[in-house]
């Protein structure tokens, strides 16, 4: 069924795919997004960085993590992405002559001509990343990239970071509830450019849908810079621009078969009346301009033969003529791939729909009718998916646009970016709220929940290690390890991408991998059991000592 319907776009896929070869792809794949550049930034990172230059501090070493505070979606996980952009933000990251030029205009005149002399020279080549893979499950206040090197470089870096992981990681995790809410075996398109937040937003939300396990999208700009599948359908105008057979311009189709030209309009109206009767409808009450629509498309694509059927209405119109054309097209040899419903009651719709295909299949003996896929749009959303599946709806693949892109249940990630060390020295700052304490310092060795300070040796498998709630006293336990895997990797060193980087596919693996090995209680869409993250003894007291340190003692009077 999958194949299938991939089909009505193979046609296309192949031959983008056929003009890209590998060796291109490779030579493309440092390329981003134009946008993406220095510039792209926040006003008040340049003014930092002339005020850090004009005081002094261009030696300052520093680390910066970045991490978000809340999971989305009222869920209790999320997955990194926009880390392979995050790199190809570095390797292009430099000054241009433009650049300089315009803030020069822009900064205020008191700017000392040198500064932007040290600008314009800037590079990264002493900047280090940690991270964790991208498409791992990850959890508030861990952080999913630590950012070491110049002060005044580091800080520059802030907010075009954010800008690539928090979207990304938004839309990769509300793909990726999606498909859990779909399950394995329904096919979950991405249809939204139309209504993504911009050209940006769109090719964003089309290239981390299917890094969060959608299976391809629309957005054929996408298909070729990201390497994804593209596939489609058509729109209700591509039926509504046919009112009557006049508008056949042809009407023949070669038969497989015998290779003679048959008339398809001619075969159409006769399966039509055969098949109102076992439809108990009636073929008078079909609309011509749509079944006029539908052969037209079969003529174009006998292989891909995809139908728009809600049109007029489902069951006394689309569907039949629907049947009509895809019995026609088996006649002379070819198969159609199925329907889609973009409006009504999407599980009654597809239920009736499938019935009619096996009704026919049983009828005609061609049993491949029952097969036919069924595509559902129409403003699907999370809750919608888990609903229909309630009701034993009988979709193969929904086509889903607007609240996937747009993410609508929930705008914005909050990945913030958080100074934790400068010259060595711990940096916290504070809250009123300790869950929105910063963690400070290096928080190297990670064992599956637990973080620890870089200084700690790491945990050895089979020996005990006390985890400790980050900020409640009492929540302690003890875990015997089976396994110990750091879970920060370098990626960015000596002004190089460090080893080779995933690619698409095998991020989208690490993601389903990833949601595999967490437990069902913390992924179910209500009321999940929260992921614990613990710290070690030794980060605790180190957290709590410096809080105290740095918290004023009031006095009351
Ligand atoms: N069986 C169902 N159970 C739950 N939700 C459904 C079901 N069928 C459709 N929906 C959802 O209900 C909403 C129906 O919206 P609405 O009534 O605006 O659509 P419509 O009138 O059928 O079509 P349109 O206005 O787009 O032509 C959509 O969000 C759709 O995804
Ligand atoms: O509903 P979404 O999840 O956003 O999915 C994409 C929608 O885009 C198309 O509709 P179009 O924009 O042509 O208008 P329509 O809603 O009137 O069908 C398509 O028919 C879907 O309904
Ligand atoms: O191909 C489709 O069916 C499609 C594409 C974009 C938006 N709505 C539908
Ligand atoms: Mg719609």
């Amino acid at each position: 069924m999958t194949e299938v319907l991939s089909k009505t776009v193979k046609m296309n896929a192949e031959n983008e795919i056929a003009r890209i070869t590998n060796e291109d792809w490779k030579n493309q794949a440092h390329l981003q997004n134009r946008i993406v550049q220095p510039l792209l930034t926040d006003l008040y990172e340049i003014t930092m960085a002339y005020a850090y230059w004009k005081s002094g501090k261009t030696k300052d070493f520093a680390i910066f993590d970045l991490f978000f505070r809340q999971n989305p979606f009222q869920g209790e996980f999320t997955i990194f992405a926009g880390l392979e952009e995050c790199l190809k933000f570095l390797q292009n990251f430099h000054y241009s002559d433009s650049d300089i030029k315009y803030l020069k205009q822009t900064l205020p005149s008191s700017i000392e001509a040198e500064f932007f002399v040290f600008l314009r020279q800037l590079t990264v080549k002493d900047v280090t990343i940690y991270a964790i893979q991208e498409g791992s499950v990850v959890f508030p206040r861990v952080p999913l990239m630590r950012v070491e090197g110049p002060l005044i470089i580091v800080q520059l870096l802030e907010t075009t970071l954010l800008t690539l992981v928090n979207y990304a990681s938004l839309m990769a995790t509300n793909a990726a509830r999606y498909r859990m809410a779909a399950g394995d075996n329904v096919r979950l398109l991405e249809f939204g450019l139309r209504r993504a937040q911009g050209p940006d937003g769109g090719l964003s939300a089309s290239k981390y849908s299917y890094v969060g396990g959608f299976d391809g999208t629309s957005n054929v700009l996408a298909g070729k810079m990201y390497n994804i599948p593209v596939n489609g359908t058509h729109a209700h105008a591509y039926i509504t621009s046919f009112n009557d057979f006049n508008e056949l311009q042809t009407k023949v189709l070669i038969d497989r078969n015998t290779g003679q030209e048959r008339d398809l309009l001619v075969l159409a109206l006769e399966w039509r009346s055969k098949l109102a009767t076992i439809m108990g409808s009636m073929a008078s009450e079909a609309s011509d301009g749509e079944l006029a629509a539908l052969i037209s498309f079969a003529i174009a694509f006998p292989d891909g033969f995809m139908a728009l059927v809600d049109t007029y209405d489902v069951k006394r119109s689309g569907m039949l003529n629907f049947c009509a054309v895809a019995l026609s097209l088996n006649d002379l040899g070819y198969r159609a791939v199925g329907i889609r419903i973009d409006s009504g009651d999407l599980a009654y719709l597809s239920r009736k729909a499938r019935e009619t295909f096996n009704n026919i299949a049983r009828t005609y003996s061609i049993p491949w009718f029952e097969q036919l896929t069924i595509v559902a749009s129409n403003d699907i959303n999370e809750e919608t998916i888990l609903s229909l599946n309630e009701q034993n709806h009988k979709i193969d693949c929904f086509g889903i646009g607007t609240h996937l892109v747009t993410c609508q249940r929930q705008p914005a990630l909050g990945c913030v970016y958080k100074l934790v060390e400068i010259n060595g020295l711990p940096r916290i700052k504070l809250s009123q709220d300790v869950g929105k304490m910063t963690m400070p310092g290096r928080k190297g060795h990670a064992l599956i929940d637990i973080m620890m300070r870089s200084v700690e040796p790491a945990p050895e498998v089979g020996e005990k290690v006390l985890c400790r709630h980050p900020f409640q006293e009492s929540k302690r336990t003890y875990v015997i390890p089976t396994k110990v895997e750091p879970l920060y990797k370098i990626y960015w060193k000596d002004g190089k991408v460090c080893g080779p980087l995933p690619s698409l596919e095998e991020i989208r693996d690490r993601v389903r991998n990833s949601l595999n090995t967490l437990r069902q209680d913390h992924k179910r869409n209500l009321n999940p059991t929260p992921f614990k993250v613990s710290v070690s003894a030794d980060l605790y007291s180190f957290i709590h000592d410096l809080w105290l340190q740095n918290a004023p003692i009031g006095e009351l009077s």
